[in-house]
């Protein structure tokens, strides 16, 4: 029987560091042949071209970008496509990993590798939630609409990756494992992304969802027991009767992901461009002060900085922003993708342009 390719999902809010943790785990990839599939939430493909930029031209880590939609939700027709084609091309693939959108809950993408189209070539290896540990201590997740889905990203969780913790000290480490615990009891293992950097062994090829074989079967009932015209499931043979620490009939129902934003309109992404060269400085100050003034959750993009030849790339996450070199392949464009809950268009553009000078639309 053939192998299935080892999935592992990477969750978390926007911003929290995920596009971060995967370009670090492409560099550190020895001889794995990696597959990466990238969904962002924003109309920019910026995290694929930074996953791409870390592979640089290595023939062993494919990148593809999904930078419309939520890839595994209802609509998304591309997901399973892709992944049939990575199927094809197993014998060039050890590991698939795919970045969620910072708004969406990996429960959809977990379900799909259950269904008849990918179960016998896939298996889920682990679904890795990583949070923004600063925002988290300074309870940034507690109210709203960033709360809820905050705490069902880390619900579908099996490991939690405490990133941004360059800056804390031990006391803090442990207010944030006691944050977490909290909020997700059901989360089995923590670990410390310093920089974003995780052993690549603690973050792949962790079996969590391997079956359990034994020599001898004996079933008894899971614990949802299909009713009457209940299909088949996708891949019985997994199934053996004993706990299992997959997904389970009962772990993941097809009521547990939503379309989260459709559902909740409130959260608006757009993107302003301006065709004027930009003063770094000033822009990153106005940048901050939008971000103080309205519902602004991350911001990023490029931008033509005046008098240099290289594109700006502007990452914001809150009021926290860097403007950082592109990487070498980026295509000179200022643009840049605004993301948050009740956001106004309108008043983000009048302030960027009142500060910078030039029109944003
Ligand atoms: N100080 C610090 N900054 C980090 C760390 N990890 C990520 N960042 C920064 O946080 C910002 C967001 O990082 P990304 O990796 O793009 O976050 P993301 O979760 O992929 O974001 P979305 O896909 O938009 O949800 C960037 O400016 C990163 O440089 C870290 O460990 N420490």
């Amino acid at each position: 029987m053939k192998q299935p390719i080892p999935v592992t999902i990477v969750t978390g809010f926007l911003g929290a560091g995920k596009t971060t943790l995967l370009r670090s785990l492409v560099e550190k990839r020895q001889a794995r042949r990696l597959a990466l599939l990238i969904n962002e939430f924003g109309e920019i493909a910026v995290d694929g071209a930074l996953a791409r930029d870390a592979a640089a031209s290595d023939p062993h880590v494919q990148v593809e970008d999904f930078a419309h939609g939520l890839i595994a939700y209802g609509d998304d027709e591309r997901f399973v496509p892709a992944m049939q084609a990575i199927a094809a091309r197993r014998a060039q693939v050890d590991h698939v990993l795919i970045e969620t959108s910072g708004l969406a809950l990996p429960t959809a993408a977990m379900e799909l590798l259950q269904s008849a189209a990918l179960a016998d070539d896939f298996i889920l290896d682990a679904t890795l939630a990583v949070v923004d540990t600063p925002l988290l201590l300074e309870r940034a997740f507690d109210d709203g609409a960033p709360a809820t889905m905050f705490e069902q990203q880390l619900a579908a969780a099996d490991v939690v990756v405490l990133n941004k913790i360059d800056g804390l000290d031990e006391e803090a480490l442990l207010r944030a494992e006691g944050a977490v615990r909290a909020r997700a009891p059901n989360v089995r293992f923590l670990e410390l992304a310093y920089d974003a950097q995780l052993d690549i062994r603690l973050a792949l090829g962790l079996r969590l969802h391997q079956p359990t074989r034994t020599e001898h079967t004996h079933f008894t009932p899971v614990a949802t027991m299909p009713g009457p015209g209940a299909a088949p499931l996708a891949a019985q043979y997994r199934l053996n009767g004993h706990a299992h620490s997959g997904l389970g009939a009962h772990s993941h129902g097809l009521a547990t992901h939503k379309h989260f934003h459709e559902q909740d309109p409130g959260w608006l992404s757009f993107v302003l461009k301006c065709d004027a060269a930009q003063d770094p400085d000033k822009l990153q100050a106005a940048l901050v002060e939008a971000a103080r003034a309205e519902p602004l959750l991350r911001c990023k993009g490029y931008v033509q900085a005046a008098g240099a030849e290289e594109p700006v790339l502007v990452q914001g996450v809150r009021t926290r922003f860097a403007l950082t070199p592109a990487p070498s392949a980026t295509r000179a464009r200022s643009q840049l993708v605004f993301i948050g809950y009740h956001l106004s268009r309108a008043r983000i553009a009048a302030l960027l342009a009142a500060r910078t000078g030039c029109a944003w639309r």
